[in-house]
């Protein structure tokens, strides 16, 4: 079976810079790739880097056997897959419906119950300008938007960045019951609670570089946190 996402030797960055210097990587269907590392250590970049914003300055990227390097950004939804950034997540003057609706070539909106369910907030504004949530209530729309593409394959950069706790805890339920259906991600967090309830195997970066990863149960929290310490 071919990977959901396989990455290899990855160099990437802006204008002459490299901020990637060779990160691989891989995940099976139904499994969670947590990204984690300081402020500023490439995140971002590998986010962008995997789905095709910044071009690679070296190395490959493929999904489900398909060789992605030639794939532009705005074919990759139709590619399986699908990438929520850190930020201008939503279309700001649109409604919250209409942000969700976007990608949808049906006006039918049951594929988002469980999480209207989960945030009831987002139904209550659904005709509300998106532009007009809170930080927090915009990453929860970026997120159910993300989900309900039900793309094999999701990046999602810091996911939970301001959102409530007891919100985040729904989140993870929400995304695991999508790795259930054999959905695979990609995600870069801080919030190492959120990460280690979520992930299957870490990837640490640290100055472009992959500093540890594999399998989440070989890491403990301490470990992990390690990591995060300036
Ligand atoms: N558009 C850009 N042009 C030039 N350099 C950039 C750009 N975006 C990021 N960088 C640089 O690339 C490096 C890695 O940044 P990146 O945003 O990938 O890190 P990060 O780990 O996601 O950080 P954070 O946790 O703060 O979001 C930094 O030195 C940053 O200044």
């Amino acid at each position: 079976m071919s990977a959901a996402l396989e990455f290899r030797d990855v160099v990437a960055g802006y204008g002459d810079t490299q901020v990637l210097r060779g990160i691989s990587g891989s995940l099976q269907s139904g499994q969670v790739l947590g990204v984690l590392g300081r402020n500023g250590v490439g995140k971002t970049t590998l986010m962008r880097a995997l789905s095709g914003f910044i071009p690679l300055m070296e190395g490959e990227v493929g999904a489900a056997g398909l060789d992605l390097a030639d794939v532009p950004p705005q074919h990759r939804l139709a590619a399986g897959m699908a990438y929520a950034p850190q930020e201008d997540t939503v279309f700001g003057d649109l409604s919250v419906s209409e942000n969700l609706r976007l990608h949808l070539r049906t006006r039918d909106m049951s594929r988002y119950q469980p999480y209207f369910q989960a945030f009831p907030r987002l139904e209550e504004r659904a005709a509300q300008r998106a532009g007009s949530l809170s930080g927090g209530e915009r990453k929860l729309l970026s997120f159910t938007r993300t989900l309900g593409l039900l793309a094999p394959l999701s990046l999602m950069d810091e996911p939970t960045e301001g959102v409530q706790p007891e919100n985040i805890t729904k989140m993870a339920v929400l995304l695991r019951a999508r790795c259930e259906a054999g959905a695979a991600f990609v995600v870069v967090e801080q919030n190492l609670s959120f990460l280690m309830q979520i992930s299957d195997h870490v990837l640490v970066l640290d100055h472009g570089e992959c500093v540890a990863g594999g399998p989440l149960a070989l890491f403990t929290r301490e470990k992990l946190e390690s990591y995060l310490v300036v």
